[in-house]
């Protein structure tokens, strides 16, 4: 079995699809090529794969809506073209998704909700819930408070981060070109294409090139973007969106596009992650019963099991979990601020929504926020 073959396992895929594919010419949306994708995401579906969809395509959608012949330059009209086309695609993708009983739903981010722990957090339940009803979420930059993005033509690195949110197997990106090639096939018509390599291998940014002058992030953000996918340990594919079923082409192995392989698993990364690179906000007490389900069942911490909570944290940030002589067990992303946990901790689940007045999460940390570090 080669390392490709991996990606008929992968259960959760992110696919994200550029602009250069949406578009014809950049005017204006492809819609039978939406009308096609949607079709495949629906059989996939229906062998039980989850779906995130990253789409670009609405600065293209309200060029069109608002009758502009060229793409302006300034970065204001850009936002408001996105804006307008934003309702297009979404209302495209509802329609094309709707044949076949899928929902979907409109999600809009910026790279800020995904650094701040809080937003983090609430993105990924929000996306996790979504998956779980069964809907195809839709994720496009939120381009009225950024502006990097159609600037630079980058919607790449927000399908990565969006696949280390939902901690996708797979990171899909659907492109103009059949893959990456050993330089750009539009000025060298000898290039091949690569099949296989690890996303880290450094020769990729030679042949990746610098993305060119004309506001389009080109080949070096996809592998950019494969890296940032597989600090997550998801795999990232680069396909050419053209051909014929691609999707399902690939979920059965089929040998399209260039496959670059994460070297580091899904569940370890994201630990490491945690355990290493944020600053701690605050110490959990937690009772033995807690420190055993922890510790030997690799279960969530409810709050229950906790006996003080001290530090000023808020939803999101890391804290230490001790047991009752001090010593640290684990570590995790708490689901409330300390001013809440206080309330709660002690207390069973069920009683959450009399205390706060709302009903938040049954875990104080839940399971895949929580490293467990004896
Ligand atoms: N090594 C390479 N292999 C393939 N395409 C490349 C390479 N280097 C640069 N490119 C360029 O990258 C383009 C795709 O990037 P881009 O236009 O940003 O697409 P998208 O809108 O799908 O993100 C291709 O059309 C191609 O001209
Ligand atoms: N978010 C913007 C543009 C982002 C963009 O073009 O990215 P890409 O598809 O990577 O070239 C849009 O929807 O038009």
């Amino acid at each position: 079995m080669t390392r490709r073959q991996e990606i008929t396992r992968a259960r959760r895929w992110v696919v994200k699809i550029g602009s250069a594919l949406l578009t014809n010419d950049g005017k204006g949306l492809n819609y039978a090529g939406i009308s096609h994708w949607a079709e495949q995401m629906a059989q996939l579906r229906q062998r039980g794969i989850e779906l995130v969809l990253v789409s670009s395509g609405a600065v293209a959608a309200g060029m069109t809506r608002l009758g502009w012949r060229e793409r302006p330059t300034e970065i204001h009209r850009l936002q408001a073209a996105a804006a307008v086309g934003q309702m297009g695609l979404i209302q495209t993708y509802e329609a094309e998704f709707a044949r076949f009983d899928l929902q979907t739903a409109q999600v809009l981010l910026d790279h800020d909700d995904l650094s701040s722990r809080e937003r983090y957090l609430n993105a990924r339940s929000t996306l996790t819930t979504l998956l779980e009803l069964g809907v195809v979420p839709v994720v496009n930059e939120n381009d009225t408070v950024v502006t990097d993005e159609i600037r630079f033509g980058d919607n790449d690195t927000l399908g990565a981060l969006v696949a280390n949110l939902v901690d996708a197997d797979v990171l899909v990106i659907l492109t103009d070109q059949d893959g990456m090639y050993s330089a750009d096939p539009r000025s060298n018509p000898d290039a091949t294409l690569i099949s296989e390599v690890a996303a880290a291998d450094k020769t990729l940014d030679a042949m990746a090139g610098d993305g060119g002058s004309l506001g389009r992030g080109g080949m070096i953000t996809k592998v950019r973007a494969a890296r940032v996918a597989a600090r997550s340990g998801a795999d990232t594919l680069i396909v050419g969106g053209r051909q014929d079923s691609v999707l399902t082409r690939l979920a059965d192995g089929d040998n399209l596009g260039t496959y670059l392989w994460a070297d580091q698993q899904p569940q370890a990364a994201r630990k490491r992650w945690i355990a290493g690179h944020l600053q701690t906000r605050g110490t959990l007490v937690l009772d033995d019963g807690a420190v055993k389900v922890l510790t030997e069942k690799g279960k969530s911490l409810l709050p229950v099991g906790v006996k003080a909570a001290r530090g000023e944290f808020t939803r999101g940030e890391l804290v230490v979990c001790v047991d009752s002589s001090g010593r640290e067990v684990a570590r995790g992303l708490i689901n409330y601020h300390a001013f809440e946990a206080a309330k709660i901790i002690g207390q069973p689940s069920a009683h959450i929504g009399e205390l706060l007045g709302y009903r938040g999460d049954e875990e104080l940390i839940h399971r895949d926020n929580l490293v467990v570090t004896i």
